[in-house]
């Protein structure tokens, strides 16, 4: 099922069988459907209700997540992205009602999906295209941080025949994140202290947890931990973010010191010590809204990490 996601004044949630007649209304138009590859035009009214229970079948089975775009609790348009796993990438795309155009709600509604699909789904990149004659989409496109990447030609159904179309690509690093938590008083250079674990299971397969949206560096894999808070040891502060991000209780005398992270990043200095920890109790829950995987020391690599943490993989690979 898509989630339900706000943005300003917009709030993003799953399709539903009674958006049908607003739905046909909206695309029911000729200066909206021109400009969507698949959509014919006319509309026909049962094609709205066979495509929302498609939009429901591909969020079943995780293929294609889509959205309605509520404004003023009455729909104004569809986001949506189409997962391409073998190729780590989602297409996305959207369209708002003629009467909502020119007030940056497109960048609004298409920039929340795009972060939600980065911090959410196992892809490294977004793509989208834009029919040839619309520059108003490719400059929503560009706002949210995507870069053209090229020419191309789609079928379009409404107007008949293939056209040509600027495709654009954008990276993770370049999908303008939200305005993220701010790191505790940054003073440039700060040391920030960082406590971290490997939580190594029996068949020798390491703990990772995906960071979530609306924190810095969402969608990146990490090993569980946080921020030393003041007046706490290390080792303390291991013990009790174990317990609030994932209800598990550690021993002080069951966590080994594996190795550390020194290293600049930018704002602050990260200071990270990573320890081993084969014993604990309780199973591994994501109280956080994280994600968790339990990977096995040859597959560290296919889960992207911060910069920070690279150098620690083949250690650990070389240890298990
Ligand atoms: N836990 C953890 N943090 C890491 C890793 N690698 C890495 O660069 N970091 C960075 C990301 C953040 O800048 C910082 C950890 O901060 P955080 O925001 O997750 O800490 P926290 O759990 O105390 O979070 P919060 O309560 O402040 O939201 O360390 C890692 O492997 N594990």
């Amino acid at each position: 099922m898509s989630p339900t996601l706000s943005a300003g004044p917009l709030t993003l949630r799953a399709l539903q069988e009674t958006d049908a007649a607003d739905l046909h209304r909206l695309i029911n138009d000729w200066s909206v459907v021109r400009m969507l590859s698949r959509p014919p035009f006319p509309y026909p009214r049962d094609l709205a209700d066979a495509w929302i229970a498609d939009t429901r079948r591909q969020a079943g089975e995780g293929s294609a997540f889509h959205f309605a775009v509520i404004r003023d609790d009455a729909l104004i348009g569809c986001v949506g992205v189409s997962l391409d796993r073998s190729r780590r990438e989602a297409n996305l795309g959207y369209w708002l009602g003629r009467d909502h155009w020119g007030q940056g709600l497109a960048t609004l509604a298409a920039g929340r999906a795009a972060r939600w699909a980065m911090a959410s789904l196992p892809i490294e990149r977004l793509t989208a295209f834009v029919a040839f004659d619309n520059p108003a989409s490719a400059a929503v496109l560009r706002r949210i941080g995507f870069s053209d990447s090229g020419q191309g030609r789609q079928p379009f159904l409404s107007r008949g025949g293939d056209h040509p179309v600027t495709l654009f690509t954008a990276t993770r690093d370049a999908i303008t994140p939200e305005p993220a938590p701010a790191e505790p008083a940054a003073t440039p250079r700060r040391t920030l202290l960082v406590v971290a674990a490997a939580l190594i299971d029996s068949a020798q397969r390491v703990l990772l947890a995906r960071r979530p949206e609306g924190k810095p560096l969402a969608g990146l894999w990490e090993f569980p931990g946080g921020k030393v808070e003041a007046q706490e040891s290390p080792e303390q502060a291991l013990i009790r973010e174990f317990r609030e991000e994932l209800g598990v209780d550690l021993a002080a005398n069951c966590v080994a010191p594996f190795t550390f992270v020194s290293q600049d990043c930018g704002r602050f200095h990260l200071m990270m010590p990573l320890y081993l920890c084969r014993r604990w109790h309780g199973v591994p829950q994501p109280r956080e809204g994280q994600e968790l995987a339990w990977v096995d020391a040859s597959r560290l690599e296919d889960y992207p990490m911060p910069e920070p943490d690279k150098p620690l993989i083949p250690l650990l690979r070389e240890l298990l």
